[in-house]
């Protein structure tokens, strides 16, 4: 069955995106993070503080091989780290998947993340500067990855509905 797979740096949209999408096609949402959540019983910051960062790459590994052998038709929201670990990537060419990169750049990444960045381990505990800084070379060492999905579409200074317009075109 047909997976859409939506990836892209922390704070690009895939969950409001993949929700929005989810309701005009009546595809069914996954949410990779909440899967790995409620698989484990902790939220991704109490994996991060008990367990480790290696120790959650594994389990996200794990839950997208698992998302991606279900014989349902599904919308994928990935994790934003999921393709550049455990040869994530790899799996983004698989025939039986649409892979999207919702390509944002470092401002509108930053002006999106720095009101919301508790839960997001990886950046919770950074200050604006640090923050700039981080997402500038996070998104530069990362984008060789997110370069490996079928379709990209920028999301810039677009509405969600102009992003999932973009969207269903791809999937026309
Ligand atoms: N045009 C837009 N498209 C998508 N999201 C937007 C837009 N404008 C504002 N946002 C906001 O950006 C924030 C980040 O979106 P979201 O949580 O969907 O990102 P994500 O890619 O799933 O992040 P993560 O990898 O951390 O789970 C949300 O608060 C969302 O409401
Ligand atoms: O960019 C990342 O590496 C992450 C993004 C989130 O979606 C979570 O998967 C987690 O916080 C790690
Ligand atoms: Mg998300």
């Amino acid at each position: 069955m047909k997976k859409i797979i939506l990836l892209g740096y922390m704070g690009c949209g895939k969950s409001t995106i993949a929700q929005n999408l989810s309701k005009i096609t009546n595809i069914p949402f996954l949410d990779l993070d909440k899967c790995i959540e409620k698989k484990a019983n902790l939220s991704i910051n109490e994996i991060f503080e008990q367990h480790g960062e290696i120790h959650f790459r594994k389990l996200e590994h794990e839950m997208f091989l698992e998302l991606l052998q279900s014989s349902e038709n599904s919308i994928i929201g990935l994790g934003g780290g999921t393709p550049c670990y455990a040869n994530n990537h790899e799996l983004l060419k698989r025939e039986d998947v649409t892979s999207i990169y919702l390509k944002a750049s470092i401002e509108t990444l930053y002006d999106r993340l720095i009101h919301n960045k508790s839960k997001r381990p990886l950046i919770a505990n950074m200050n604006e500067e640090e923050m700039k800084e981080f997402i500038a070379k996070h998104l530069f060492d990362r984008s060789y990855y997110y370069n490996h999905a079928q379709h990209k579409v920028s999301v810039d200074a677009k509405t969600i509905e102009e992003t999932v317009q973009d969207i269903l075109e791809i999937l026309a």
